[in-house]
């Protein structure tokens, strides 16, 4: 199920291409530590079926270091990072990101809180309205709309953050350990929703995780990071499931990418720190 690491045609320009990047980090001595050390991956443009691209690898591997690079929060060493073909210099409008702690404006209501994108934009209050509350009903809050955050749950939080992020319509959404600090029951549901919800908006997707499960259940294709310095060790296409629900993970084919993945954690003996969720 390895792939070679581009799982690119020929000529194609890839939705985010990677390069060969490196991070160093100055640590509490002031030493020069390497995060990431030649990494190189490319997710593939797929219009009409956005790609779910997920990064995985034990705690500490540099996920979230290669996500920040993406994400433009973070300045290389060298290395390049395009997007669509154009340099990631600094942030920008065409990534939306989602991260593990909910972030909302206190005292705005839902509905402003998934506005506040486009009224930076703009976007006249009659269209900002229409466009949240129909952004609202994809992720099941068309209901919580005037509600302040403090009245939600974690995750109809995290639904808001996910409502806030599409609204903007960006080019790569980047998500990381978004549905980490959530118990598992709401956890799967929001794991669920989120292919619901990406199937309507054609986005190519960049997601951080630790868990397996997880991985295969939402990934078109999984890059297996080793760790640090972190490079990616191999590419896994995931089978496309016909359903996504529960008994996905009974399932023959769930159960044989998980075990490949696991056998190459184990071949990179970094097991003990990545979650097993079966
Ligand atoms: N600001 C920083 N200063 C110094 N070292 C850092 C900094 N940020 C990260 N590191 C180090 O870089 C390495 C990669 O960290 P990173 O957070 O990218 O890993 P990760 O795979 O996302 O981990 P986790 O799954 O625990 O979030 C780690 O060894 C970490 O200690």
């Amino acid at each position: 199920m390895s792939e070679p690491l581009t799982g690119m045609a020929g000529g194609e320009v890839p939705k985010l291409d990677i390069q060969d990047l490196q991070v160093s980090y100055v640590d509490r001595k002031g030493q020069s530590v390497h995060a990431v050390d030649g990494l190189s991956l490319t997710v593939a443009n797929k219009p009409g079926h956005g790609e779910l691209a997920v990064l995985l690898g034990p705690s500490g591997c540099g996920k979230s270091t290669v996500f920040r690079a993406v994400a433009g929060l973070l300045q290389p060493d060298s290395g390049s990072i395009l997007i669509d073909g154009q340099p990631v210099q600094g942030t920008g409008r065409d990534r939306g990101m989602v991260f593990q702690s909910y972030t909302s404006f206190a005292w705005l209501t839902v509905r402003e809180n998934v506005e506040y994108g486009l009224k930076l934009q703009g976007v006249p209050a009659a269209e900002r309205k229409a466009r949240s509350l129909a952004m609202l009903a994809q992720v099941g809050l068309k209901d919580f709309a005037e509600a302040l955050p403090k009245q939600l749950s974690g995750g109809m939080k995290q639904r808001v953050a996910i409502a806030r992020t599409l609204i903007n319509q960006p080019k790569l959404v980047l998500m990381d350990e978004p549905f980490g600090a959530l118990d598992p029951q709401t956890r799967f549901g929001m794991q669920s929703l989120i292919l619901d919800v990406l199937a309507k908006q054609d986005n190519t997707v960049l997601f951080v995780t630790h868990d397996i499960s997880e991985a295969v259940y939402l990934a078109d294709v999984i890059f297996v990071l080793a760790h640090r310095p972190t490079k990616v060790l191999h590419r896994v296409e995931v089978p496309r499931f016909e359903q996504r629900d529960p008994t996905v993970k009974q399932s023959a084919t769930f159960k044989q990418v998980e075990n490949h993945l696991l056998d190459l954690l184990h071949s990179l003996e970094v097991k003990g720190n990545v979650r097993v969720s079966l």
